[in-house]
């Protein structure tokens, strides 16, 4: 099997995205998920460019790797300065790694403008910069910035610059796309030239300005190149890197190209997750491969190809990345969306029988007066539930009264009298709040708690309220939508009215009446768990 070696700079060039800034923990636990995922190199940082890059040289040093190359980044040497004088350069051999990365200029317009220095005194610059780290044992890749943009405006000079680093030593010379404009077809032909023309290996790291970072670097591996630069999720300057989680699995499986070993491209997901965690971002759902939403089926005539045969809608199998298959409700459901949850749920369904046909009708024309389902799975799976011959409300509403108090210089003041049924008893209770909502829900888990202890371990994650029809004013609908998490679980519902605390109250009566399920199903399932167990 053709391989291709992953070289990761999530924590260079992906911390040059906006918003995104490690600190020196962060990025040694990426490092070190990265190690586990199989990467081959992984680029640490710029150590000539700041106290943290620096340090986290230092503090690497104690941990050891099971299949990376740690590799620090750096620039060649200033023009008219020595190798061994520059502080750049100093800080390269300090940090203590063996593979250093060294960009340079290949672009004449960058030599004359950017750098102010003569073509001949760059080349000289790549040239010492490269045979002064190899000196000193150390792998060495030449990064040839703006080297696609350089070939079209000076093809001799680009390759110029490429062959003073195969002169100085270099070990790779990879290929950058900097601004990232190219388009693939320009990759293909300038890697093809630089393939032939050099002997060493070649790279890729592409941008992603014109969204093609990823398949501009699958068009590289096709032309020749070996080494695949890139960072997970795609972080990276402006429109970010190549996303090496498309790039990875792209190359395995649509290529046969062999990158990180094979058993943990399983664990891409929990990986891509793991850093956007870190990195302190939300993972973006729509991402190619490993976001929530990529295997997420919505269309009814989708979801019914898909029971018959996954492969009419789905690239992959979804699994062999970490994935899953997700089926969404909503007004675009047909027979078989629902036909595919009532078995998720282990629900008896009969596609014939008038049952689906209600809550299909039913889910259509609340969709229409504003819910949503999709994202709001309690209050779904409430619906299916209450349509079951056999299903028992927890509690209901009898009657609620909420009190609003604001008087100047005071916080505003709330207070809930609720009156709710559970079986044949009913309570009546009333609580204090910072808001309406917050005053209802400590009223209904005070009302609710002697009959479900367990109402104490859920807790509101989110709120958030949407106005349907702006041109209603303050009289439009309004849909909302809560999430609860019992520390182990996290699930959503809905509520649609004109009166806002009306719509709280479904979706908050919605997300205990589900948690008070779920927790239900817990315990039978472990109660059935531990019967089969004999204990
Ligand atoms: C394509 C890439 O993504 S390369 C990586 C880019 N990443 C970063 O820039 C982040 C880290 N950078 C830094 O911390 C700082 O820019 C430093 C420490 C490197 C340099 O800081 P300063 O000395 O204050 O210079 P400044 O940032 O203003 O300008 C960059 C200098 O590097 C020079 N330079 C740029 N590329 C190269 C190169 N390949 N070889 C040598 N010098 C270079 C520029 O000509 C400029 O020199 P000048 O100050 O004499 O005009
Ligand atoms: C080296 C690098 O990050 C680039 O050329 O984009």
């Amino acid at each position: 099997m053709p391989s291709v070696k992953i070289y990761d700079t999530t924590l260079r060039d992906g911390t040059q995205a906006e918003g995104i800034s490690l600190s020196c923990e962060d990025k040694i636990k990426i490092a070190q998920r990265l190690d586990k995922m199989g990467f081959h190199y992984i680029e640490g940082g710029w150590p000539g460019s700041n106290p943290k890059d620096a340090d986290f040289f230092w503090r690497i040093r104690s941990y050891s790797f099971k299949n990376a190359r740690l590799a620090a980044f750096g620039s060649t040497r200033r023009a008219k300065l020595a190798a061994e004088s520059d502080d750049n350069v100093k800080a390269l051999l300090a940090s203590g790694v063996r593979c250093a990365t060294i960009f340079g200029k290949t672009w004449d317009l960058h030599v004359t403008k950017s750098l102010g220095t003569t073509l001949a005194e760059n080349l000289a610059m790549i040239r010492d910069t490269v045979s002064y780290l190899k000196s000193h044992g150390l792998e060495v890749f030449f990064d040839a910035e703006h080297f696609f943009d350089g070939y079209k405006a000076n093809p001799a000079y680009a390759l110029a610059a490429l062959e003073a680093a195969a002169e100085g030593g270099a070990d790779t010379l990879v290929l950058c796309d900097t601004n990232g404009g190219s388009l693939p077809l320009e990759i293909k032909e300038i890697v093809e030239v630089a393939v032939q023309r050099l002997s060493i290996p070649i790279g890729i790291h592409a941008h992603n300005d014109g969204e093609l970072a990823v398949a501009n670097t699958i068009m590289a591996v096709q032309s020749g190149a070996s080494q695949a630069q890139g960072t997970v999720n795609g972080y990276g300057e402006r429109c970010g890197n190549a996303n090496l989680c498309s790039v990875i699995p792209n190359l395995y499986l649509k290529l046969g190209i062999d990158t990180i070993p094979r058993e943990n491209l399983a664990h891409l997901v929990e990986m891509s997750h793991y850093v956007s965690e870190v990195a302190n971002l939300s993972p973006d759902a729509r991402q190619p491969y490993v976001g929530i939403s990529a295997f997420a089926h919505k269309g009814g005539v989708h979801v019914s190809a898909l029971l018959k045969e996954p492969k009419t809608y789905e690239h992959i199998e979804p699994e062999l990345v970490g994935n899953h298959r997700r089926v969404l409700i909503s007004e675009l459901s047909g027979m078989s969306n629902l036909l595919y949850k009532y078995k998720e749920m282990n629900l008896g369904f009969d596609r014939q029988g008038p049952e689906g046909k209600r809550i299909l009708a039913e889910i259509k024309e609340l969709e229409n007066q504003g819910f949503q389902f999709e994202g709001s799975e309690g209050s779904f799976e409430l619906l299916m539930r209450k349509a079951q011959d056999n299903y028992t409300e927890p509690f209901s509403l009898e009657a609620l009264r909420l009190l609003v108090e604001m008087k100047e210089n005071n916080p505003a003041y709330a207070e809930a009298i609720i009156k709710i049924r559970v079986g044949d008893q009913v309570v009546h209770t009333a609580a204090e709040g910072n808001g309406p909502v917050n005053a209802l829900d400590h009223a209904l888990r005070k009302a609710l708690k002697d009959f479900y202890p367990n109402i104490g371990s859920m807790h509101l994650n989110d709120y958030k309220v949407r106005v349907l029809d702006e041109k209603d004013g303050t009289g439009a609908s309004v849909r909302v939508h809560i999430e609860t998490g019992d520390g182990q679980n996290s699930w959503g519902t809905v509520g649609v009215s004109q009166n806002i605390i009306e719509a709280s109250w479904q979706a908050l009566a919605d997300s205990i009446a589900y948690g008070l399920l779920k927790g239900e199903k817990t315990n039978l399932e472990s109660s059935s768990e531990k019967s089969a167990a004999g204990e």
